[in-house]
């Protein structure tokens, strides 16, 4: 059966952070701030940029009026940043491919702006395998709203949704499409507390797991 398939991108198929945090210590140098270990920004990412960058001034107790400059400052910079192909995590290629190969359709639901999103997936080579792409400013409203991830799946009955966050096994719930977890990325609790959720911890086990569920779907 051919499925609908969207994907989480930050710490689903890209080990973004690196880039991430690149952006946000430049923005904080020209201000004599910063800089945020990876570590910290990680713990950040996940909401979008407006609640990452909300959460660094808090961190660094950052004057309330400079939330918003410091918003268009990092994003005009995560829009320019280059992503390398190392940052995809092992088997993410391979395992897109044989999926588009299957005859499912695949898309991208993040909460990284839109614009980020296309350079990311055009730095990395994986613009073509997607039908559509839903950034974290594409809609009024941000995952866990499932607004965006109907939106990716743009009306398919038969869907699968994969990230590796807290966020987005809620929107999933809230969307009433099936998640897998992908363990390997950035989630903040225990993959335990999860366990109601079926996860996977490499991609080159993505297509059997999903050839597996999909007869139950
Ligand atoms: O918070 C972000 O900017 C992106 O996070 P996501 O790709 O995990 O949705």
């Amino acid at each position: 059966m051919s499925l609908t398939i969207a994907f989480d991108l930050d710490g689903t198929l890209i080990d973004s952070v690196p880039q991430i945090a690149d952006c946000v210590n430049t923005a904080l140098a020209t201000r004599g701030a910063g800089p945020l270990t990876q570590r910290t920004v990680q713990g950040f990412v996940g909401k979008g940029l407006p609640a990452l960058v909300r959460q660094v001034a808090r961190e660094l107790r950052l004057p309330e009026a400079d939330t918003d400059p410091l918003h268009g400052e990092i994003l005009a910079l995560y829009t320019r940043v280059e992503t390398p192909a190392s940052a995809l995590y092992p088997g993410v290629r391979a395992a897109l491919a044989v999926l588009r190969d299957e005859g499912h359709s695949l898309a991208i639901c993040t909460n990284k702006p839109h614009a980020a999103t296309l350079k990311c997936l055009a730095d990395t080579g994986l613009t073509l395998l997607f039908d559509r792409v839903i950034g974290g400013d594409s809609l009024p409203t941000r995952k866990p709203d499932p607004a965006m991830l109907h939106a990716a799946l743009d009306g398919s009955g038969t869907a699968l949704y994969v990230g590796d966050s807290e966020t987005d096994a809620e929107t999933a719930e809230a969307a009433g499409i099936p998640f897998l977890l992908f363990t390997e990325g950035y989630r903040k609790s225990a993959v335990e507390d999860l366990s109601h959720t079926a996860s996977f911890s490499s991609f080159a086990d993505l297509p059997n797991l999903i050839a597996t569920r999909s007869s139950s779907l």
